[in-house]
């Protein structure tokens, strides 16, 4: 059985002239990642509305693992946002609180120790690429930030859905890509993603599900969709792309950078972590995330979009491109100099060999190894994991950097803090004590 399902679903708002979702039929699976994709307007931001149970449908049903979303009385409703993580475009932080404090909260709500937390949060906010930050309010965070932290809050306790509205919206495309590869990771641990987005290129890359709508109605619904359909909006680039997308195709060849990685080498399993209690699930979870993201071995859709942010292509927000020494995950970046001194090193290593192997006559394979392994080490198709957009010189030149911080201004201000989300939460975990 599906995880989400909703049957003939409309909704029309008090003051609506049409409905903004109009006999809505969509199956969704355990552990699916889903872009929803639409114009503005088309319905997006109500579906992920009317799965948090903010609003109610006028008419039609929906099952979330089994439960009728319209018998849950007002009582449930708090334990069943619990299992929903939502990362929406306002954050939704607690204002009060500081970054570190907005994590911990979120794990103390399902009963983590302290000593836990105290262990898991740093982690947490490392993953996120937000430590020096930890005693940072949230509106002393950059928008790119404090949307980091909204993404560490929401994917902490491990929830069963993550529902995200625009969660790259305004961002620049590096941090996009690291807000990406997070979503990525957790989807990994079986977490469902339904993500509503105008980001053509994290789509693409991503070849996941699209679901799109059109003055709320679904136009289309497809595996290793494109962001554009080839079906409304006719033309030969649309259309050439939507089919190579969803015939498999290299659809990824234009945007890739020269030199760039290919995609086998990256795992799209997904990683267990069941624990026998909810905190230690989330410590696993956690771990997990930590792991996918410290390895650099994401999902072939992430080495895409890695190769096509670095590809000097302008993305659909701009020029504002983070330096590329910053590279895949905030601050563990490698150095553009450090990099060059490698590949000077190497180089001058590669002269030698071949040279020593004219001198002595020995057989050209031992010097075509060598030769090719100092190349593979910098070649477009490592054998080890590496971050996929840049070559990967054969060690680390040097520790992480401090994470880096995104241009401060990449997103504008953390919004307010809704108190009512604050009070909600604090309830709730009187409620778990
Ligand atoms: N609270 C509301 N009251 C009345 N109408 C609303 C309300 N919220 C949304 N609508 C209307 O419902 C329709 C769908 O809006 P929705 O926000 O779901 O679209 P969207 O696809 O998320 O758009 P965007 O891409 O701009 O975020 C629109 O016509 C909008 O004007």
């Amino acid at each position: 059985m599906a995880l989400i399902s909703l049957e003939h679903v409309s909704k029309v708002y008090p003051k609506g002239t049409r409905p903004a979702l109009d006999d809505i039929n969509l199956d969704i699976d355990r552990g699916d990642f889903v872009f929803l994709v639409g114009a503005s307007g088309s319905g997006k931001t109500t579906l992920l509305s009317l799965l948090l149970r903010e609003e109610e449908v006028t008419d039609g049903e929906i099952r979330v693992a089994g439960n009728d979303l319209r018998r849950l009385s007002s009582r449930q409703v708090p334990h069943y946002r619990r299992s929903i993580g939502f990362i929406f475009q306002d954050y939704k932080l607690l204002n009060n609180k500081t970054v570190w404090e907005n994590v911990a909260f979120a794990l103390e709500v399902i009963g983590t120790s302290r000593s836990t937390v105290k262990s898991l949060v740093p982690k947490v906010l490392q993953t996120v690429g937000l430590t020096g930050k930890e005693n940072n309010y949230p509106h002393e965070l950059s928008g790119g930030e404090a949307q980091r932290v909204a993404i560490a809050r929401a994917y902490v306790n491990h929830p069963q859905i993550l529902l995200a509205d625009e969660p790259t919206g305004n961002l620049d495309p590096t941090t996009s890509l690291g807000i990406m590869e997070v979503l990525d990771a957790i989807n990994r641990t079986g977490t469902t993603i339904v993500m509503a987005t105008h980001n053509e290129e994290i789509v693409n890359s991503m070849r996941k599900r699209v679901v799109e709508l059109h003055t709320g109605k679904i136009v289309r619904d497809e595996q290793q969709g494109s962001y554009d359909s080839a079906l409304y909006f006719p033309d030969a680039e649309v259309e050439s792309k939507s089919h190579q997308a969803l015939n498999g195709g290299d659809v990824d060849s234009k945007y890739r950078a020269p030199g760039a990685l290919e995609m086998s080498d990256f795992s799209d399993e997904a990683v267990d972590v069941e624990g026998a209690t909810r905190a230690e699930t989330a410590a696993n979870a956690v771990d997990a995330v930590a792991a996918a993201i410290h390895s650099g071995n994401g999902d072939a859709g992430i080495a895409r979009l890695a190769n096509s942010v670095h590809s000097g292509r302008t993305g659909r927000y701009g020029e504002a491109f983070a330096p590329v020494e910053t590279t895949l995950t905030w601050g563990k970046g490698l150095k553009l100099e450090d990099l060059a001194e490698q590949e000077h090193a190497d180089s001058a290593a590669r002269s030698q060999t071949e040279a020593n192997a004219d001198a002595t006559g020995s057989s050209p394979d031992t010097g075509m190894e060598s030769s090719k392994a100092a190349e593979n080490e910098q070649s477009a198709e490592p054998t080890v994991p590496a971050p996929p957009a840049l070559p990967m010189p054969p060690a680390p030149p040097a520790p992480p950097a401090p994470p880096a911080a995104p241009a401060a201004t990449a997103g504008g201000e953390a919004k307010s803090v809704e108190q009512s989300d604050e009070q909600h939460e604090t309830s709730e975990s009187k409620e778990n004590d």
